[in-house]
Parts: C-alpha cells; sequence; structure tokens
C-alpha cells in the first residue's frame, strides 16, 4: 500500500470458494491505481494486486487448478494518476503494465477523446499482446489512416493447469459518445459477423469468456448470451463486465454468469467455476457449479484469502509497482495540498438538496461565486451542470492534486445561449430531469450518453438507512488511529463499517466483507443555479450557461421545451476555456483554506 494510505479495519470475512478455474477481475478502475488514500476498506494499490494475484495464482496451482485474470476497461479518467500528467496517462500505463492480465478490454472512456483512444492503441495494447480483445472497436490506424481493428477481435487459448480450452472475446456496450476516430460496432451486429459465428461454432470449447465493458445485466450481454446458447446449447459461458459502477452478477442460465466488479479499485471481483470438463476429463459432476465473491480491496482481506501475512505476502514485483506508484504520485505531486474541507460532502448518501450534499454546495456556493463572464455584465444567468460531471465525494480534511481529478476529471468548459425566457429554462430543466424517460426516445436512433453518474442509472430506488442521519456529522474512519494501527488479526477486534452490502441475482452473501448498510439517495440529471440575479423576483430572460457535455441533451430538451434554439450555432464560450475542474479549484483555494 501506499505510505500515506489508512491500514484496513480487521473485519469477519466471507471465505473464498476456490474451483477448478478461478478468476480475478477489476473493472472501471479509472486511474485509482494508488488506491483509496482516505478509505482503509480500499486501500490496496495495483502494486499490492500484483502480489495478490500472483500469490492465488501460486495457492490453486498447488492444488492443480487455474487462475485467470480479467480487466474490463475504463482504466483512465478519474484520479490524479492518470489526469494529472502532460500528456495524460503517461505514469499510469507503466504502472498498469506490471499486472499479469489474461484478458483486457477496452471501456468507452478510452474512446471520448482521438489521443486516449491513439494511446491505447499505440501503447496498451502492445504492452498487453495477446490478451487485449475488442471484438467490436475499430480505429483510424493515426499513421496509415486505415480503419482497423482496436485489437484482435477473439482469441482461444487453453489454460496452463488443466488444458481447459477457452474461447474469449472482449466486447464493449453499444457506445455512441466516442469520438469519430474510433468506431464502435453495436453488439448485436458484431455477432452475425462471420469470424464470431465460426468461433462459437468450435466443437473444442470447454468454456466461452465474455469479457467486456457492458453491464452484467444488459440487453447486450443477453443477445451474446442467447446467440451463442442458440449455437451451444450446453457449453459454460463465464462473463465478465462493468461500466454501471457496481457488483453485481447476473444469472443467465444455469451454466452462464456474468460478474461486475463495481469501480475505482474498491472491488477485486473473485469467479470459481467447478466441474468443467476438459479434453481429456470429462465434467464428473451433473454440471458446472459457479460461485463469486466481492474482495473489497485491502490487505488485510488479500492476507486472509492468501493465508499469508505481512511478511509472506508482498512479491518482490509487487513491492516494486507500489513504489512505481509512490515514485508517480510524488512526480505528480498528488499530495499537494490547495485546501482543507471543512466537512464531508457525499454524491449520494444524503438527499439532494441537504446541506452535506456535494450538488447542494454546487449549486448555492461554487456555481454562483465563480461562474462569471465579464463581458456578459450584470445580465442575470441560470447555469446548468448534470451530476454526472461530479464523480467522487469530497472528504473532510486535506484537499489535495488528487482530490480535484478525483471528483472533476472531465477537461469540459462552459458555453452559453442568451436571451433564454427564464420560463423556457424551468421546462428544459424538467425534461432534462426526465432524459430516460423523455429523450432517449424522442428521435429514434438518438441515443445520448446518460446525464447522471452510473452509479445513479444502476439503482434507480433510494436506499435509506434510518438512524445514519445522525452520524453523518462523525467521520466514519479514525484517520489517525488507521494510520499507526496494525492490522488486527484478533477476532474480537472485528468491527462492523460502513461498506458494500450487495444484492445480487445469487443472493445477499456476494461481498466477503461483512459491512453495515450505506443509504443511498438518487440525484437529478440536473442541477441549476441562479447567478447574479439582483433583482428580487425571477428574471425575464436569462443567459442560460451550460457545460459543454450537454449540449445535444440540451438541444433536444429545447425543441421539447418550444425554444426556438440552434445550441450548435446560437451558442458561445463563456468564461473563455475555464474547465470545470479550473473552477472547483480556484473556489477551493479561495474558500478553503487549513486552519
Ligand atoms: O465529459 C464527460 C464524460 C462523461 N460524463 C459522465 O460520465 C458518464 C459516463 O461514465 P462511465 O464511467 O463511463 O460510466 C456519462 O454518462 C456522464 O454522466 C460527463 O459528465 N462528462
Amino acid at each position: 500500500a501506499q505510505p500515506s494510505a489508512p491500514a484496513p479495519i480487521s473485519a469477519s470475512l466471507r471465505e473464498l470458494e476456490f474451483g477448478q478455474l478461478n478468476f480475478l477481475h477489476t473493472t472501471d478502475t479509472h486511474g485509482w491505481l494508488a488506491g483509496h488514500l482516505q478509505e482503509p476498506s480500499y486501500s490496496a494499490d495495483w502494486g499490492d494486486y500484483v502480489s495478490f494475484a500472483t500469490r492465488m495464482r501460486e495457492k490453486v496451482e498447488a492444488q492443480g487448478q487455474d487462475l485467470l485474470v480479467v480487466d474490463t476497461g475504463d482504466r483512465v479518467e478519474g484520479n490524479g494518476l492518470y489526469d494529472s500528467s502532460a500528456p495524460k496517462g503517461v505514469y499510469l500505463s507503466e504502472i498498469l503494465r506490471h499486472q499479469h492480465i489474461d484478458v483486457i478490454t477496452s471501456g468507452n472512456h478510452e474512446l471520448y477523446k482521438q489521443n486516449t483512444s491513439e494511446a491505447e492503441f499505440l501503447t496498451t495494447v502492445p504492452n498487453f499482446r495477446g490478451k487485449y480483445l475488442a471484438s467490436n472497436i475499430d480505429i483510424t490506424h493515426p499513421e496509415t489512416n486505415e480503419l482497423v481493428p482496436l485489437a484482435p477481435r477473439f482469441k482461444k487459448f487453453t489454460t496452463k493447469q488443466q488444458g481447459i480450452r477457452i474461447v474469449a472475446f472482449g466486447f464493449l456496450f453499444d457506445f455512441t459518445g466516442n469520438y469519430n476516430n474510433t468506431v464502435v460496432q453495436p453488439v448485436e451486429k458484431t455477432i452475425k459477423e462471420d469470424w464470431f459465428q465460426e468461433a462459437i461454432r468450435d466443437k473444442d470449447v470447454d468454456l466461452f469468456l465474455v469479457a467486456g465493458h457492458v453491464p452484467a445485466h444488459s440487453p447486450e450481454y443477453r443477445a451474446i448470451f442467447e446467440e451463442i446458447r442458440g449455437i451451444r446449447w450446453d457449453t459454460p459461458i463465464q462473463f465478465f463486465g462493468g461500466h454501471q459502477h457496481i457488483r453485481d452478477y447476473a444469472k443467465y442460465d444455469s451454466k452462464a454468469f456474468a460478474l461486475a466488479s463495481g469501480r475505482f479499485m474498491e472491488t477485486i471481483g473473485f469467479m470459481s467455476i467447478d466441474g468443467l470438463s476438459t479434453s481429456d476429463r470429462p465434467s464428473t459432476t451433473s454440471g458446472p457449479v459457479f460461485k463469486r465473491r466481492y474482495i473489497d480491496n485491502n490487505l488485510y482481506s488479500f492476507y486472509h484469502h492468501t493465508g499469508l501475512d505481512e511478511e509472506s505476502f508482498p512479491t518482490e514485483k509487487g513491492r516494486n509497482v507500489s513504489q512505481l506508484i509512490t515514485e508517480s504520485r510524488s512526480a505528480l505531486r498528488l499530495d499537494r495540498v490547495h485546501g482543507c474541507a471543512p466537512r464531508t460532502l457525499w454524491m449520494s448518501r444524503v438527499p439532494y438538496p441537504h446541506k452535506d450534499s456535494v450538488f447542494t454546495w454546487l449549486q448555492t456556493q461554487v456555481l454562483p461565486d465563480s461562474l462569471k463572464d465579464e463581458s456578459r455584465g450584470e445580465v442575470p444567468s441560470v447555469a446548468i451542470l448534470n451530476t454526472g460531471a461530479i464523480r467522487f465525494d469530497i472528504f473532510q480534511g486535506q484537499f489535495t492534486q488528487d482530490t480535484i481529478w478525483t471528483i472533476s476529471p472531465f477537461t469540459n468548459s462552459f458555453r452559453y445561449v442568451k436571451d433564454v425566457p427564464y420560463e423556457k429554462v424551468q421546462l428544459i430543466m424538467e425534461v432534462l430531469n426526465k432524459q430516460t424517460k423523455i429523450l432517449d426516445t424522442f428521435e429514434s436512433g438518438s441515443s445520448l450518453p446518460p446525464l447522471p453518474r452510473p452509479e445513479n442509472l444502476a439503482r434507480m430506488e433510494d436506499f435509506i438507512v434510518e438512524e445514519e442521519e445522525e452520524s453523518l456529522d462523525t467521520p466514519i474512519y479514525d484517520m489517525a488511529a488507521l494510520h499507526q494501527a496494525p492490522i488486527s488479526t484478533n477476532r474480537q477486534d472485528n468491527k462492523i463499517v460502513p461498506g458494500y452490502t450487495t444484492k445480487d441475482d445469487a443472493g445477499t452473501d456476494g461481498d466477503d466483507t461483512l459491512h453495515s448498510p450505506i443509504s443511498f439517495y438518487q440525484v437529478p440529471n440536473c442541477i441549476q443555479a441562479l447567478l447574479s440575479a439582483n433583482t428580487s423576483g425571477v428574471p425575464e430572460t436569462v443567459d442560460l450557461i451550460y457545460i459543454e457535455f450537454i449540449q445535444p441533451h440540451l438541444a433536444l430538451a429545447a425543441k421539447f421545451a418550444g425554444l426556438d434554439v440552434d445550441f450548435f450555432q446560437d451558442s458561445d464560450v463563456y468564461m473563455s476555456s475555464t474547465t470545470m475542474t479550473d473552477l472547483l479549484l480556484a473556489w477551493v483555494k479561495k474558500h478553503w483554506k487549513c486552519e
């Protein structure tokens, strides 16, 4: 772990149930390879994960079993380790490559911008040659300008110990927000292509492995499942997915399951399959048995599941990777303190509006104090921000160079349209806040990226822990104590701390660590702030300021609201090239001085 990471808290753990074939899975790590430096439950880093995968491989291979390691994309955008360097990602890709990964795929974040997808093509794909799969992504070759597959479409391989014959694919969901140097072919179309049809007709296959940046429960995975099942009624299928930032497990039939392993290096997903047939050993049981576990990413869990300790657990390579992360963070000055947050601000742990909601803080303080373009004088304005623009909670205490990227990693700046009737803005807000119901069906074929963050789309209802409200002012962890405490192995000491309490298709026993539940509240798709309105009451017309990511959504919503504005032609840059990240950082520096 990183030197400044808090020691994990000892806890009651559920055991891993190993099988003939075992998997470790990460997804949506978004640059958090240093682990969480303010949350003990997730404080292990990528170096610890390198050691963990090695020790797990040693353990299962000693039993004649196999272990495969899978990553399903969105490795970029969301943490200083990726976003703070110029060019972005140079430190991250060096760190990432040290994990032995057997199957790796791209997420949507690898494709939003031309330079990101080209870095993927020129660096990450070669770093994981033979492992990186891209079943439905093409890229314009940066030198030849030809459209070529980002990586091979699929591969067939056999496992080291038992010779289990696996055909593996690597998909991305039907993403449409990519820059025009890449092409994402819809999954439903891809699976009709000759190469896929041939691959699933291969008779010498013991398992189909579908890795992808695709939700575990999704139309895309349903389509792949049905296509394979149509040809191979009996062959086991293991899906690994992601994108929604949740822990999830989907049962497609008794021989086909999908695991999604959360977000931000909080979770190492574990799967095992027992009873697979192989070329020289037909299955002995009535059918394969699938087991899943979501491991909290911390050393307490890692030691427990490997049966090792502080001395015996780390590998030399793992230690070196942790050291490389420390050096990279230091070169990027990620611990540089810009201010001190006086209290914790939550994304979804409190309702909106609420004094401890990050969105209430933005609406009432940051946007009114900061969004001002001198060229617009005292003209009243309304600013609209999509809640998906903010990615993480802000914890009480030091606000560092790393914090700014964890909450606001995107490079969007602001635009505006003048003279918009205030009442039309309110209608537009109503439409935006019903996005999934209205905008998605407004024009056939239009499929806009969602406005809220993925966690909010995956959980459509509030989950309220009644007794939590009183404890919100108390930090979850006593950080000072955690920095010194050795990891206790004394079961008497086990505390139940708030954390994941996952419910999935296999029940409520998936998490390795027993936690108490955390409230989860829905938040709107967008929030608005009324700015520079010196008059009492509401202005008749305003400058409508918006974060540029939502321009296509606004254009559609405006039609709905009967506003005759062409947002692409009639809008202009607001505050030159100031990004949301710049705005937030400037506000923190000015208002949140450390005592
Ligand atoms: O420039 C951007 C890019 C993305 N968003 C928000 O993020 C989600 C997608 O996040 P995933 O991690 O891929 O699930 C998108 O729907 C937006 O809500 C953004 O606001 N600005």
